[in-house]
This record gives structure tokens, C-alpha cells and sequence, in this order.
């Protein structure tokens, strides 16, 4: 069993939003990593972080996208950092892997001031997202089979895109 879709990007990028959209298009079911590390941990992932710190955050994402990987046939959504673990990023070897692109700008427009992204939450959101991107935009190339930007895309023309790019 393997998803038919793996959604991955930073955050704002409409992993959940386009994931879920994308799961109705096929009549399959939408999962998200991040709702399967509230599950087990049994609090908010801002709760997670301040709590237990972000490695035991990444600890049960990995376990998340492993266990994701192996059992769901839908489509799956990671976490924007699930591509931080390099076992991760070897895991999704083989699978279609979408990866969503936002620029600063927009993806500070739409992650807002929401205190339910810990990574986010400093005095300046604007630089600490660039700085993200920066970071991670090698890594989420290195796993990607298809990259849809979607800055001037409403999210039901993102689904358009990434169809359109599955062949
Ligand atoms: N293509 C788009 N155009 C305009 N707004 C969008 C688009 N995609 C998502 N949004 C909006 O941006 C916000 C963030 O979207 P969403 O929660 O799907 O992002 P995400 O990638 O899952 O983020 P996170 O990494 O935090 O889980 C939501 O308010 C959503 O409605
Ligand atoms: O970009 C990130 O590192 C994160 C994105 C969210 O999806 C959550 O997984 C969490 O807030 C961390
Ligand atoms: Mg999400």
C-alpha cells in the first residue's frame, strides 16, 4: 500500500487545504501527519514544542510519516519540516511526492500571526520565513517528483496543476 499523493512544502504552502481538495478530485481519503502527531502525543503540536521541545516533536513526525508511508493509500499531507530528517527523505524514495511552493511573501500572508505555527511565532515572521525556506527549498527539491508554485493560484487550480503534472 502507498499513497497515491505524498503533499509536502513549508507552511502556508496549502498542504491540508490542497491535500484535502486533491483527495476529494480521486474519491480517496486525505491524511495529514501533522493531525497523527496530535493524535499520539495527545496535545497541540504548539504544546508539543514549548512542552517537549522540537526534537521530540521530530521524533513522532518521523514515526508519523513512516507509518503514513506504509499504511495509507489516499493522499498523504506531511509536515512542513518532516523533509529536516534525512530517514525521511529516503523513505519517500519511489512515491509521488508534490511539492508546494509559496514565496515570502504570500507565505507570510497566509500563515498570518497564528500562534499554532511555534516556528513562526517570533518578532519577525517575515525573515524567520525566509530563513525557513532558505534552508529547507534543496530539500524539498532533492524528494519532489512534481513542484507546483502557487502564489497566484486559487487551490482548487493548484489540484488542476499537480493533475495535470501527474500525467
Ligand atoms: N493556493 C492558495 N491560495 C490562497 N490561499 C491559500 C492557498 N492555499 C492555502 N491557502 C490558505 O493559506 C492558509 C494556510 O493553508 P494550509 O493550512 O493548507 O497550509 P499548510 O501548508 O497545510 O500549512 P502548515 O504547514 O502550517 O500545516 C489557509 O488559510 C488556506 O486557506
Ligand atoms: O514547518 C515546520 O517545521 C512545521 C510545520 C507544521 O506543518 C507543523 O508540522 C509544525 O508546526 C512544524
Ligand atoms: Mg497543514
Amino acid at each position: 500500500m502507498s499513497p497515491r499523493f505524498v503533499v509536502l512544502g513549508p507552511p502556508g504552502a496549502g498542504k491540508t487545504t490542497v491535500g484535502r481538495l486533491l483527495a476529494e478530485r480521486l474519491g480517496v481519503t486525505f491524511r495529514d501527519t501533522d493531525d497523527d502527531v496530535v493524535a499520539a502525543a495527545g496535545k497541540p503540536i504548539s504544546d508539543i514544542f514549548t512542552t517537549d521541545g522540537e526534537p521530540a516533536f521530530r521524533a513522532l513526525e518521523e514515526r508519523a510519516v513512516a507509518a503514513g508511508l506504509a499504511d495509507h493509500d489516499g493522499v498523504l499531507a506531511l509536515g512542513g519540516g518532516a523533509v529536516l530528517s534525512a530517514a525521511t527523505r529516503e523513505r519517500l524514495a519511489g512515491h509521488t511526492v508534490v511539492f508546494l511552493g509559496v514565496g515570502t511573501a504570500e507565505g507570510v500572508r497566509r500563515t498570518g500571526l497564528s500562534t499554532a505555527r511555534p516556528l513562526l511565532a517570533g518578532v519577525n515572521p517575515r525573515s524567520t520565513f525566509k530563513a525557513l525556506l532558505d534552508a529547507r527549498l534543496p530539500l524539498y527539491r532533492e524528494v519532489a517528483t512534481i513542484e507546483v508554485l502557487t502564489d497566484d493560484l486559487a487551490p482548487e487550480r493548484v489540484v488542476d496543476a499537480v493533475l495535470d503534472r501527474s500525467g
